[in-house]
């Protein structure tokens, strides 16, 4: 599975938001897609989901324009999980587990959709919370179901949007490795919206990093992250390491804002 997207231009009525991206993904890649608030990361991601159309260009799964791909057949080739995910009505972890196998159900749950889902929710620590309502969990558990949920469309594609966003620092290394793990052993094509750039650094193969809409700078973490492109982007210097799990990402220009506004109040004192 490839993804190509070409000259995509989109926004919202007649506000342009995202201009002229072009990406290419591949299978069995990790890729983190990072920018500041308002960058257009969520757009670009509910685009590949097909849930807004392009102005201008195309999103091509496998060669095949992803608009013209039945919601049932992309359902089963790609998973979707916003930011946040409201059920709307009472379901347990396991009914919205279960969830996820809707699209491969026809007449009834088999005994191998029950499998998928137990194996799901095991191997994310899940298994004690079956019988619980979603409303009855912490956001961090919560969204390691949506997660669970994702995972049991058995997709070729998943695009996650923040998916750890909720959690502690062990279920975020939890929830990326696994992501990982599943990329690197299923050639599951992963596509991970971070605002944690150091995590985007230890598990991304590729990163696109957005400014107002455009691809600013695309490449390895190590070509990406670097102290120029920051501040560039982010408006904040950065010293940047090369550490012994990844990288170590350190921002300078608060503490001298915070020295300048010491200086202000004490030179106002006397
Ligand atoms: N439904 C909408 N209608 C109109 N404008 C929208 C809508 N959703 C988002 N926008 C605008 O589009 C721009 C990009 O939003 P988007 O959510 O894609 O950014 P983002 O990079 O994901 O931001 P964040 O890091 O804050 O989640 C923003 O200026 C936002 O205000």
């Amino acid at each position: 599975m490839f993804v190509n997207i070409e000259g995509l231009s989109l926004g919202y009525r007649s506000n342009i938001i995202l201009h002229n991206i072009h990406m290419s993904l591949g299978k069995g890649e990790v890729t983190s897609i990072v920018g500041p608030n308002g960058a257009g990361k969520t757009t670009l991601l509910k685009s590949m989901a097909s849930i807004l159309p392009p102005q201008k260009g195309v999103v091509k799964i496998d060669g095949v324009d992803v608009r013209s791909i039945r919601s049932t057949d992309l359902a089963k080739i790609q998973a979707y999980v916003p930011q946040q995910a409201s059920s709307g009505f009472p379901l347990t972890v396991l009914e919205t587990v279960m969830l996820g196998r809707k699209p491969y159900i026809r007449w009834g749950v088999k005994r191998q959709d029950l499998h998928i889902v137990e194996t799901l929710l095991a191997e994310l620590r899940l298994e004690h919370y079956a019988e619980r309502y979603m409303d009855e969990l912490s956001g961090g558990e919560r969204q390691k179901v949506l997660i669970a949920r994702a995972l049991a469309q058995q997709p070729n594609m998943l695009l996650l949007d923040e998916p750890t966003s909720a959690l502690d620092i062990r279920h975020q290394l939890e929830v990326l490795e696994i992501v990982r793990g599943l990329a690197k052993r299923s050639g599951i094509l992963v596509v991970l919206i971070l605002h944690d750039l150091e995590l985007a650094a230890r598990y991304s193969d590729v990163v696109y990093m957005l400014k107002d809409g455009t691809v600013f700078a695309n490449g390895t973490p190590e070509e990406v992250f670097t102290a120029p492109n920051m501040e560039a982007v982010y408006g904040v210097r950065m010293e940047i390491e090369q550490a012994a799990h990844g990288m170590k990402m350190t921002a300078v220009e608060p503490l001298q804002v915070y020295q300048k506004e010491e200086f202000y109040v004490s030179r106002c004192t006397i």
